[in-house]
């Protein structure tokens, strides 16, 4: 039995109606639940955002805790949004981009963008996150366009969602939940569901007292005096405590499980490691075709989609330079401006390859609309996690959408890059040709005369190592070559001067 289900079931019994309560008392309207004359009309105003509460307080009714976090922040449900957004600083051409991001991250959890707004600022309201009297035009909004959801361009306080919420009287979400919602419907493998549910976890702790906050101020008031009343640590809050322990235990075990998953992929790169194959991870702003790219690297059938975070899951696989040796190449979450911090901290472990990796291939949307900016913003999340100081390689893609004028503008002011499609190829060799140089290089140089019967030898140093020289005798392969010491160890026995 939880909290919510003991609540629900009194606010269900509370002979009230949406209508019959007094408008200002915003607490009491939210908790009334009207589960046998559902409101599905969008557009019928008033009583919707009662409505859609309490409908979600509704589908929370449970005995797991995953199942509140799965109704809340999972299924959103988003279909018809508004958009809002502040601009601070900078262009109108940056919160343009901005906000139309947003759009396009809104699209891919599922939503339909009816409309967006900029509210110019110099910062954003305390209370209400937009100005107090913008607030009326985007209510009027929010009714001329029959939307059902707004969702701001930005981190909102609790305080300042609900007072939103209460004035629009529709849905508002911001963006750290837009995203959480999508990694969370993206999420396939046990690690990466197990790292957005911790993140959702962390987002929702700090918001469960306004929500919490107005149960048992509601409960109090229902029970006319019976029980402590207003302003006593009812027996909602004693709950709200409960959840909360409950929370934490949960996060606290969600932690050991993905540290547990974590060392499973640690011994495999310490074997990849052992055999001294040098990594290359992928990084760059999602949908910038990451994926794409480690498909032509290496023929992998990885998921490629025009959408933002198709990938969550670590891919590794093998790659060859164009000399021939041997390195992995681990394609990974893409990062987006301002991304969680909840999710940066949830996905430290899948970020730690990144940290890890001998070389970083950014990639980079050559065709986008702010090119440079997502290149700042994804070598802040490598710094974040201490990738920062990688050698770094910047792979400027879809060079076949893009405007050749605005390529070389890129080429010369970003250093070691080069321009690839990853859609026809165009640039490929070139880019293998920087990865292999860039790969640290075999520290022994060796010289050896190695006899056919040992081919497998041949092709190790063909594959570990770099051939300086080779030569078909007699007596068999003569090679010279740089190897790691352990090749070099081998090969001793066959040395030459
Ligand atoms: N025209 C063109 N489209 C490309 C190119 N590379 C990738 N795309 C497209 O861009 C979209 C995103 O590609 P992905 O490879 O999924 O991008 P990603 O960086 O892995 O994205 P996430 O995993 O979502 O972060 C897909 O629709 C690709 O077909 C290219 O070189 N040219
Ligand atoms: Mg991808």
């Amino acid at each position: 039995m939880t909290l919510r289900r003991e609540e629900h079931t009194d606010a269900d019994r509370l002979p009230v109606t949406a209508q019959t309560v007094p408008a200002d008392d915003a607490d009491l309207r939210l908790t009334v639940v009207d589960r046998e004359f559902p409101v599905d009309d969008p557009a019928t105003g008033e009583l919707d955002l009662e409505d859609r509460q309490a409908l979600r307080r509704v589908a929370g009714f449970s005995t797991q805790l995953t199942d509140i976090t799965e109704v809340e922040y999972r299924r959103l449900q988003l279909e018809r949004v508004v958009l809002v957004g502040v601009w601070t600083g900078g262009s109108i051409a940056d919160a343009e981009n901005s906000l139309r991001e947003l759009k396009l991250l809104s699209e891919t959890a599922g939503a339909e963008v009816l409309e967006g707004l900029i509210q110019r600022r110099s910062r954003p309201d305390q209370a209400t996150y937009i100005g107090r009297g913008k607030v009326e035009e985007l209510r009027d909004e929010v009714i001329a366009t029959g939307a059902d959801t707004v969702i701001c361009d930005g981190e909102l306080s609790p305080a300042q969602l609900r007072n939103l919420e209460e004035r629009v009287k529709v849905k508002v979400i911001d963006r750290t939940a837009l995203i959480l919602d999508i990694f969370a419907q993206h999420a396939k493998s046990r690690e990466g569901k197990a790292q957005v549910e911790l993140a959702q976890l962390s987002y929702f702790l700090p918001r469960l007292r306004g929500w919490g906050g107005n149960l048992s101020r509601q409960a109090g008031g229902r029970a006319g005096g019976g029980t402590g009343g207003v302003g006593v640590r009812g027996p909602g809050e004693t709950k709200i405590e409960l959840d909360r322990r409950r929370i934490r235990t949960r996060m606290a075990k969600l932690r050991r499980d993905i540290e547990a998953m974590k060392t499973g992929r640690s011994t495999k790169r310490q074997r990849r490691r052992r055999n001294a194959v040098p990594s290359v991870a992928i990084a760059g702003y999602t949908n910038a075709g990451k994926s794409s790219l480690l498909n032509r690297l290496t023929g992998a059938g990885v998921l490629v989609e025009d959408a933002l975070f198709a990938t969550l899951d670590p891919t590794t696989r093998r790659a060859t330079t164009s000399d021939g040796r041997l390195f992995t190449l681990t394609d990974t979450v893409g990062f987006v401006r301002h991304l969680p911090h909840q999710l940066v901290e949830a996905f430290r472990s899948t970020l730690e390859e990144v940290a890890e990796a001998d070389l970083v291939v950014h990639v980079v949307d050559g065709s986008h609309a702010d090119p440079t900016g997502q290149i700042s913003a994804v070598r802040e999340v490598l710094a974040e996690a201490g990738a920062g100081d990688l050698p770094e390689i910047v792979a400027i893609n879809k060079a076949d959408l893009a405007d050749p004028i605005e390529l070389a503008r890129l080429q010369t002011l970003v250093p070691r890059s080069v321009v690839v499609s990853a859609r026809t190829g165009a640039g490929i060799p070139e880019l293998l040709e920087m990865i292999g140089a860039e790969l640290p290089h075999p520290e022994v140089e060796v010289s050896a005369l190695v006899p056919y019967a040992r081919g497998d030898l041949v092709a190790k140093v063909h594959e570990h190592g770099e051939v300086i020289e080779v030569e078909h005798t007699a007596d068999g392969t003569r090679l010279r070559a740089r190897v790691d010491p352990g090749l070099a160890a081998t090969l001793n026995g066959f040395a030459t001067a």
